[in-house]
């Protein structure tokens, strides 16, 4: 595979950096390409196309705007071999979820809001006043200007476009940074909006890493409006104190430590292998997957060793083959960071019931970031593996005896980002649904995903929600005006 120069895309043209770094695909360790790091000049140049591409952009009739979306997509799916090629590239990920899940879905996201943005009606209010006449009250939205977009490494399209799209839709202008890790997509991405002849400066990509680099440069700019970020609550702590002399908003969707609660009365094989795919789907590495079990007694030894049936199915092969159910996590830093929690599991007193390293292949996957996949039981529920978010194929499985007990456990948890219920008796399911103290809660499914419902976490899993008229929320600011009548 040839290597690629990745470069930043300012103000409708493609830049060199200052410097450039080196991208290797975590399935072999090959390198995939060299990255251009942007410098604080050229953040400050991308801001400034933003701003003087921004009054066209938000006065052109939503039509016509979300014209350019709908080609983006259409670009997005004419360049499909491309893209994913660059997404598996990157990550690793197997062909079945990438052509499924990533690519796909970046297409979707730009028609999804697309819609939304020429459909969604106005809030209106007639009001009666006190002379026996009215007042007619709306909500009249401008975009919020200039939005720093910020994107996480583990569905590097997907989650790019979900921010991207409603920004744009909404009549927004965007600096964005691709994760440092994940590159490739990002930058295929400003080669349609070229291609397309969205206008310049309108969308802009600017590679890099967090401190000193692009990521605090978009963050800390006093010209950005808002900040739109998906990745670790660390992460978004801090983004928080570099907005916050100029009180800019927030869109934050972070890590999360997500519970599944099997009843007794689950679908035992629904539940299994819906249970296998949230905890290894793209090898762990979604902020919705499931890292805490919770089964009902009566078939806790019946499900342990069934999902360990599911963990031992699963095939660690190249990225490109078919039969391939789990590839590389994504880089070997972050297969640093998880084998860090598989050794400290064995200290806190877990039971290994499968995986636990590294597995050996005796060919180029072992230059690669591969892990097994892996199942702990026996650990307190006190335990820093409960407690924090791994980000990797890995699970704890636990009993419990009552639905109270299983809220309750559910529950005991600073993120709050999603679970999953599994049980056949649907009054409890929405009973029990209701009850977790989540932004998604899925029953007898898992990431199952109707764009125009309200996306995010709260607690140390985010601030905001995005998805359908919720985006609105974010990527807009509405002047309520009063005309008496
Ligand atoms: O499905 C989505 O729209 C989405 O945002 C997924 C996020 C997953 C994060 O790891």
């Amino acid at each position: 595979m040839s290597v690629k120069s990745l470069r930043n895309f300012i103000g409708g043209r493609f830049e060199d950096g200052i410097r450039t770094f080196d991208k290797l695909n975590p399935a072999n360790g090959e390198l995939v390409a060299r990255v251009h790091e942007a410098s604080r000049d050229q953040v400050n140049a991308a801001v400034a196309a933003a701003r003087q591409a921004l009054p066209a952009w938000a006065a052109l009739p939503v039509n016509q705007r979300t014209d350019y979306l709908y080609a983006l997509a259409d670009g997005i799916e004419r360049r499909f071999d491309d893209f994913l090629a660059a997404e598996i590239g990157d990550t690793g990920k197997p062909v079945g979820w990438a052509s499924q899940i990533d690519i796909p879905r970046g297409a979707a996201n730009f028609r999804a809001f697309a819609e939304i943005a020429r459909t969604l009606d106005m809030e209106s209010f007639m009001t009666d006043t006190p002379d026996g006449r009215q007042a007619l009250n709306y909500a009249y939205r401008k975009p919020l200007g200039v939005v720093g977009v910020i994107s996480p490494w583990n569905l590097p399209l997907l989650l790019f476009t979900w921010k991207v799209a409603p920004a744009l839709a909404f009549g927004n202008t965007v600096v964005a940074k691709p994760s440092e890790v994940t590159p490739s997509t990002a930058t295929l991405l400003a080669e349609v909006a070229a291609e397309v002849g969205l206008p310049a400066g309108v969308f802009n990509v600017v590679h890099g890493f967090g401190p000193n680099s692009a990521g605090e440069f978009i963050t800390t700019h006093p010209d950005i409006d808002g900040i739109t970020f998906t990745g670790e609550s660390a992460t978004g702590s801090t983004i928080m104190k570099a907005v916050a002399p100029g009180v800019k908003p927030v869109s934050f969707e972070l890590g999360g430590k997500n519970a599944a609660l099997v009843f007794e009365d689950a679908d035992f094989d629904a539940a299994v292998a819906g249970v296998a795919r949230s905890v290894f789907a793209n090898c762990g590495q979604v902020c919705l997957c499931t890292e805490r079990v919770y089964v009902q007694r009566p078939i806790y030894d019946r499900f342990v060793a069934a999902l360990k049936l599911e963990a031992e199915k699963l095939v660690l092969g190249r990225p490109m083959d078919s039969a391939t159910t789990m590839g590389p996590l994504v880089s070997h830093e972050h297969r640093e960071k998880v084998l860090s929690y598989l050794r400290l599991a064995v200290e806190e007193g877990a039971t290994v019931v499968t995986g636990g390293g590294v597995p050996t292949f005796g060919d180029e996957r072992d230059q690669g970031a591969y892990i097994q996949p892996t199942i702990w039981t026996g650990l307190p529920e006190t335990a820093r593996c409960i407690k924090e978010e791994v980000f990797g194929p890995v699970c704890h499985i636990a009993p419990f005896d009552t639905e109270e007990e299983a809220i309750r456990l559910a529950n005991d948890t600073h993120y709050g980002l999603a679970a999953a219920v599994w049980t056949t008796n649907l009054t409890r399911g929405h009973r029990v649904a209701q009850a977790m103290q989540v932004g998604l809660a899925w029953v007898n499914c898992w990431f199952l995903r109707d764009l125009r419902t309200p996306f995010g976490g709260s607690g140390l899993s985010g601030i905001g929600r995005e998805g359908g008229r919720h985006s609105l929320h974010f990527y807009t600011e509405p002047t309520n005006v009063c005309v008496k009548l």
